[in-house]
C-alpha cells in the first residue's frame, strides 16, 4: 500500500487555538510521510459552554472529546486528535487508539502577576483553577492561598492574571508551549508539589477500527512507545479512581534505565500518584516495575491509594 491509496485524510480538531496547533503538528507529520490531509474543525460541548459560568468539573465526562468521536463514527472525519488527558478512560466501540505521539513536558506551571513564583505569593493571594487536582495540591502547600474556580481556554485564563482578576493561574506547560506562550510561565512546578493529570502533555490519535490501513500508517508515523508506556500506567490509576474532568487525581510515570541481574540495561516504569481523601487531604504513593506491566503497576498503585483513604471512584461531588 502507498500513502496515496488512503486518499485525503480528514483530521478533526476542536476549534481552540491549542487544539488547532496540536492537530497541525499531527497533520504536518502525516504530510511529511506523503499523505494528503485536510483539517476539519468540530465544535464540542466543552467549547460551546466556555462562556457559561459553570465550573468545568462535573459538567460531564468527555465534554471536549465526544463530539470528535461522533464525527469519526459518522464519517465526517477520519482521524481525531485529542489532548489525551481529556479523553475518558472507557474505550469506544468502533474507535481505536492508533497512536500516542511523543509527549511534551507533562508538568504544570504557574502564571502569576509580577512574575512571582509560588513562594513569593503573599498569604491570601487568589489562584484561579477549575481543576480539583490542582486546587487540592495548591491547598496542601500550606501557603494560605485562596483558590477560586475559573474556566475558559488557555488564553482566557492567562488574561484573568493580566486583568488582575486573580493573582495567578496554574496551567499545563505543554498547552502554553503549543500556543507559543511558554515564556509567560513564572514557575515550572515541581511534580513533588504538583503532580500533573494522567497523560498531561500527550496526544491521543484515534481512527475508526475498520480503517486498519490508516491505523497502521498513523502508528508507524506518529507513535512513541515510551510515551505510550508512561501514559498507560498513569491512566490505569485514573481508571480505578476517577474520571478525567472531575477527579482530583495526579499521576506521572517516568521511563528510567536500570540494570538487570546480568548487568544489562533495562527500561523500567517509575510511577507516582496523588489522590484526595473525602476530607480533601492528599494521599501519595509510588511504584516501579517492568515496562510491560505498566497497566498493572497503575492499577496496583490505585488500590494502594484506596487502602490509604483515597476517595473511591464516583464518590466525588458532581
Ligand atoms: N483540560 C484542558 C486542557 N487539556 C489539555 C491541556 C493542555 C495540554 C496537555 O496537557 O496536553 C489543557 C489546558 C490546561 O490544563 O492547562
Amino acid at each position: 500500500m502507498t500513502a496515496a491509496d488512503l486518499g485525503t485524510v480528514r483530521i478533526g480538531t476542536r476549534a481552540s487555538l491549542l487544539a488547532r496547533t496540536q492537530t497541525q503538528t499531527v497533520a504536518d507529520a502525516l504530510t511529511a510521510r506523503g499523505l494528503a490531509v485536510e483539517i476539519v474543525e468540530i465544535s464540542t460541548e466543552g467549547d460551546r459552554s466556555q462562556a457559561a459560568n459553570t465550573p468545568i468539573a462535573g459538567s460531564g465526562v468527555g465534554v471536549f472529546t465526544s463530539a470528535l468521536r461522533e464525527a469519526l463514527l459518522d464519517g465526517r472525519i477520519d482521524v481525531a486528535v485529542h489532548s489525551y488527558k481529556d479523553l475518558p478512560t472507557a474505550g469506544l466501540s468502533g474507535v481505536v487508539l492508533a497512536a500516542v505521539p511523543e509527549r511534551a513536558d507533562p508538568r504544570d506551571v504557574l502564571v502569576a502577576r509580577d512574575r512571582m513564583v509560588l513562594g513569593e505569593l503573599p498569604p491570601g493571594s487568589v489562584i484561579g483553577t477549575g481543576s480539583p487536582r490542582r486546587a487540592a495540591q495548591l491547598a496542601a502547600l500550606g501557603l494560605g492561598l485562596e483558590i477560586v474556580g475559573i474556566r475558559g481556554n488557555v488564553e482566557t485564563r492567562i488574561r484573568k492574571v493580566t486583568d488582575g482578576v486573580v493573582d495567578g493561574v496554574v496551567l499545563a506547560r505543554a498547552g502554553l508551549a503549543r500556543i507559543g506562550r511558554a515564556g509567560e510561565a513564572t514557575e515550572v512546578l515541581d511534580p513533588l508539589q504538583m503532580l500533573p493529570a494522567p497523560a498531561q502533555g500527550a496526544l491521543a490519535v484515534e481512527c475508526r477500527a475498520a480503517d486498519t490501513e490508516l491505523e497502521t500508517v498513523l502508528r508507524s508515523t506518529l507513535h512513541d512507545e515510551s510515551t505510550f508506556t508512561a501514559v498507560t500506567a498513569e491512566r490505569a490509576v485514573l481508571q480505578e479512581l476517577g474520571s478525567p474532568c472531575d477527579a482530583a487525581i495526579g499521576a506521572l510515570a517516568d521511563i528510567v534505565e536500570d540494570l538487570d541481574d546480568d548487568g544489562r540495561i533495562v527500561e523500567r516504569v517509575s510511577l507516582r500518584a496523588v489522590a484526595t481523601t473525602a476530607e480533601g487531604a492528599l494521599v501519595r504513593n509510588s511504584a516501579t516495575g517492568e515496562t510491560k506491566d505498566a497497566e498493572q503497576i497503575g492499577r496496583t498503585l490505585a488500590a494502594e491509594l484506596l487502602a490509604d483513604g483515597a476517595e473511591p471512584r464516583g464518590a466525588q461531588a458532581p
